[in-house]
């Protein structure tokens, strides 16, 4: 074990608080499209152990990732460092059921939330397409469901407890340390770790849901007025199939009926052990030979939905089954927000392109050779529907209703497919175009630091000013958020997943002390922690090169 370690874990034996780490932990992403080993794997039980984890970081200046379920498909969760894990730590603490308010302990996953909250006839208004992320992992990506009657799942929180850097808990909504919510609403896990989420609940409901297969010139004809297809119904969510030039609309209202299959629900085939391996051989086959990938599209989705146009499946679920979906294979995801009027034109181009007409598509890469996975997600969300503050970091638009295009990729039995690059190079290249915003969680690969910075021009300075206020060591700061986030040091010096380190012999090393640091270093964390790490360095290399020589042993953020 790390001597730092052991001496400071001695130093607190008398508090009998338990710290439940172990070492040789293989965290994996969900879809294993990125792997990392942690030094520490710890999955506290209580607040106290919580405290003494970052009690601990501190002392030994190691920095500190919380993962839910693992279900970003993206390096973000990925550490070499102290990884920290709310599993255990997953009850619900109370329910007001007269205000249908319910505050629960963060690790909590959705579908045990949904299932505590049926218990006393409520329910989570909203939900994206599975219900297995962490409550706490599911609002710090800005993760949303489809519809546009509410924003994303962020919006329906009321209240935070973190746990900051330095060990004190801090409540934060709208009225008490508003700024925090509103930067904590989607934290991307770099402001401390959220313990406790205090959520709006709403009656239990059941839906009402009706599919039906529509062209894409249908689809793009009722895009918006007052019969637009959005509007027709509280959730409604297309899955584009391009090679057909169609999409399966899902609407769903809620309903008194009772839960019951509906005249023209059918049992899903891929759903089934048969089409379920036969879909995945198909794309499994067709990752030597691309171009089955359209005739692929047409028979899965006809074997799925039909092969001709008009309803295709009907039904009535509780809200909290029927509003998910099948998700399938391993896959890569990369989604975006664009405005949602500039639906019809990204789809237009996007379809054109893939078509192999790259004139009409305007995106300046060949689509030669490119054939890619069915469906592309079309989503929508509105914001400003919702009452609750605007989190700092929501990728969604704060002036009018937003649209999610989600080019999803399979990964048939763990095989990358060959299309990826040029597609998602094309497909960025395309919501860029149009004033997109990535979602936090998913597999954008071509934007950088600047052009975070420039799709969020009213909110990063801010978020990251008060981050660095709330965690002024970087304990919270990875290597994704480095990447994408903060600004490197001025001194243009690269940075290390380790944080600043205790020089030599307990020779602390100030951040704001060293004679170097600048007025602009001195007001990021980061820039800060690397200041701390070159004042280490010189004042302790020895010490700072065990740290660093630790901390790199994993393979943080390698493609599996
Ligand atoms: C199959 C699939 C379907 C999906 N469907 C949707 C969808 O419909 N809509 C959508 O928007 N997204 C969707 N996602 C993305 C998913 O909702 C997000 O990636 C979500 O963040 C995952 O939650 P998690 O609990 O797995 O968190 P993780 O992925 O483990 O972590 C996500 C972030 O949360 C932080 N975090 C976790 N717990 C805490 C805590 N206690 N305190 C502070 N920070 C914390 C982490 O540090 C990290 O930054 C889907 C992903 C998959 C794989
Ligand atoms: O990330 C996501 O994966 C599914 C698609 O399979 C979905 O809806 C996301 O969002």
């Amino acid at each position: 074990m790390d001597p730092f370690l052991e001496r400071e874990l001695e130093k607190l034996s008398h508090d009998n608080i338990a710290f439940r780490a172990k070492t040789g932990h293989l965290h994996q992403t969900w879809a294993k499209t990125f792997s990392s080993r942690p030094s520490l794997y710890i999955q506290p039980e209580s607040q106290d152990e919580i405290r003494k984890i970052v009690t601990l970081a501190r002392r030994c200046r190691r920095r500190i990732t919380v993962v839910g379920s693992r279900h970003s498909p993206s390096d973000l969760t990925c550490t070499s460092s102290w990884m920290v894990n709310l599993d255990k730590f997953n009850k619900v603490i109370s329910v007001d059921e007269a205000r249908k308010v319910v505050i629960m302990q963060s690790g909590i996953r959705l579908w045990q939330l949904s299932a505590e909250l049926k218990k006393v006839g409520l329910a989570m208004p909203n939900l994206g397409s599975i219900d297995d992320q962490s409550i706490a992992g599911a609002i710090a990506t800005g993760t949303h469901g489809s519809t546009l009657r509410h924003g994303i799942l962020s919006s329906d929180v009321l209240a935070l407890r973190i746990m900051l850097s330095n060990g004190n808990t801090v409540l934060c909504s709208s009225e008490q340390n508003a700024d925090l919510f509103a930067a904590a609403l989607v934290s991307l896990g770099a402001l401390g770790i959220i313990t406790e989420v205090t959520f709006q609940a709403v009656s239990a409901f059941n839906i009402e849901w009706e599919q039906s297969i529509w062209p894409l010139s249908r689809i793009l004809d009722s895009w918006s007025g007052e019969e637009s297809l959005w509007g027709q119904a509280e959730f409604v969510r297309v899955w584009w199939c391009p090679y057909g030039k169609r999409g399966i609309v899902w609407k769903a209202d809620r309903t008194d009926k009772p839960v019951g299959p509906g005249r023209r629900k059918k049992k899903s085939w891929y759903g089934g052990w048969v089409g379920y391996h036969t879909y995945q051989g198909l794309l499994w086959v067709a990752q030597w030979v691309p171009r089955l990938l359209p005739w692929i599209e047409w028979f899965v989705f006809g074997m799925e939905y039909g092969f001709g146009y008009g309803v295709c499946g009907d039904g009535v679920e509780e809200g909290r089954e029927g509003l998910l979906m099948d998700c399938l294979y391993l896959q890569f995801v990369n989604e975006w927000a664009i405005p949602l009027e500039k639906g019809p034109e990204a789809i237009s181009r996007l379809q054109s392109w893939l078509d192999g007409d790259q004139p009409t598509s305007r995106i300046p890469f060949s689509p030669r050779g490119i054939y890619v996975h069915s469906p592309i997600e079309v989503r929508v969300s509105d914001t400003t529907s919702t009452t609750s503050p605007l989190p700092h970091l929501d990728p969604s638009f704060p002036t009018g209703p937003t649209l999610y295009l989600n080019a999803t990729l399979y990964r048939p039995y763990s095989r990358d497919p060959p299309c990826r690059t040029q597609y998602y190079r094309a497909f960025e290249h395309l919501m860029k175009d149009l004033g997109g915003r990535p979602h936090w969680a998913k597999n954008f690969s071509t934007v950088t630091r600047e052009e975070i910075w420039d799709m969020y021009p009213n909110t990063m300075k801010g978020w990251l000013d008060l981050r660095n206020q709330v965690d002024p060591e970087g304990m919270f700061v990875g290597r994704w958020h480095r990447r994408l986030l903060v600004p490197p040091p001025s001194n243009g010096e690269a940075s290390d997943e380790g944080r600043g380190a205790r020089a030599k012999k307990g020779i602390k090393v100030s951040i704001g002390g060293r004679d170097g640091a600048t007025e602009e270093l001195a007001s990021t964390t980061s820039e800060e922690s690397f200041v701390m790490m070159q004042g280490a360095e010189a004042e302790g290399s020895v010490f700072l090169q065990g740290i660093v020589a630790d901390e790199e042993k994993g393979t943080g953020g390698e493609e599996a």
